[in-house]
């Protein structure tokens, strides 16, 4: 019998999502890492795959196209939402998250961010806003945990970094037990900014949900920006409010692009 997907992104940050509510299906990092691929694959940055829940609407499962399975996926998030009721509860590995949509855009509460060296998780205690580590010039990070580890980077233009080449050396470096998302932020005009990703277990891509979380939540501790602010994103347009002792609320877009089916055995 053929096993369904649906092909979804966010703002190009491209998912195959497997609904496997009704009928389990075992989930490898080999599977997943073979499902991604993009040439002998389906192709994705991440898979999705969701399943029962004692506790909330479902619980979905995220692994990153080298097949790890992590914490949080912001955009994928929202296209889960756009399968469910106009409100609902999802269950993920990082926390209990709301979400609700309207005909446009989906709105996820992505939890409330923490700070401390061991909830990041760094190698050694250390402050994590101007952290005192750099690489290749990229000094003075902030580290964020939003569900997954992110580290924010604010320069004075975000592209003219070239973070195909410094993302991979910071996304491995023994200060992250867990790896880390390398964020690259620049305040692009009055209260909104400019982010690129180097996502953990995925590289380069259009757009990073937990990583425009973390670098608003960044830039509002810095007094960079006010609550909500708007993160251009290669792929578009991410609107995050957060303050204090508040969850981060996300909205932006999801899309479905197909429907498909195949026969997982055949991955992994
Ligand atoms: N690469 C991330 C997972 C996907 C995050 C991103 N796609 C998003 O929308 O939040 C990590 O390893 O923590």
């Amino acid at each position: 019998m053929a096993d369904r997907f649906i092909k979804m992104h966010g703002l190009g940050n491209d998912f195959v999502v497997i609904d496997a509510r009704d009928a389990p299906v075992e989930m490898t990092r080999a599977r997943a890492r073979a499902i991604a691929d993009r040439h002998t694959g389906i192709g994705c940055d991440q898979l999705v795959l969701l399943e029962p829940s004692s506790v909330a609407d479902l619980k979905m499962r995220i692994f990153n196209a080298d097949g790890g399975e992590v914490e949080a996926c912001g955009n994928a998030t929202r296209c889960v939402a756009t399968l469910l009721g106009a409100s609902a509860q999802i269950e993920t590995a990082g926390g209990m998250l709301s979400v609700s949509r309207d005909d446009k855009q989906a709105h996820v509460a992505m939890g409330e961010p923490r700070f401390a060296w061991e909830q990041i998780p760094l190698a050694m205690p250390m402050a994590t806003e101007r952290m005192p580590v750099g690489w290749s010039g990229l000094e003075a990070p902030d580290a964020v945990n939003v569900g997954n580890p992110h580290i924010v980077f604010f320069v004075d233009n975000a592209d003219a970094v070239d973070l195909g080449l410094i993302g991979p050396e910071i996304e491995v470096d023994p200060l992250f037990p867990q790896r880390v998302n390398v964020n690259i932020a620049s305040v692009d005009r009055d209260n909104r900014l400019k982010l690129r990703v180097w996502e953990r277990g995925a590289g380069l891509t259009q757009a990073c949900g937990t990583g425009a979380c973390a670098t608003a939540v960044a830039a509002i501790r810095r007094k960079l920006v006010q609550s909500p602010v708007t993160v251009a994103l290669p792929g578009g347009d991410l609107v995050i409010a957060w303050a204090p002792g508040e969850p981060i609320r996300m909205t932006g877009p999801a899309t479905r692009v197909f429907d498909g089916e195949t026969d997982w055995s055949r991955f992994g």
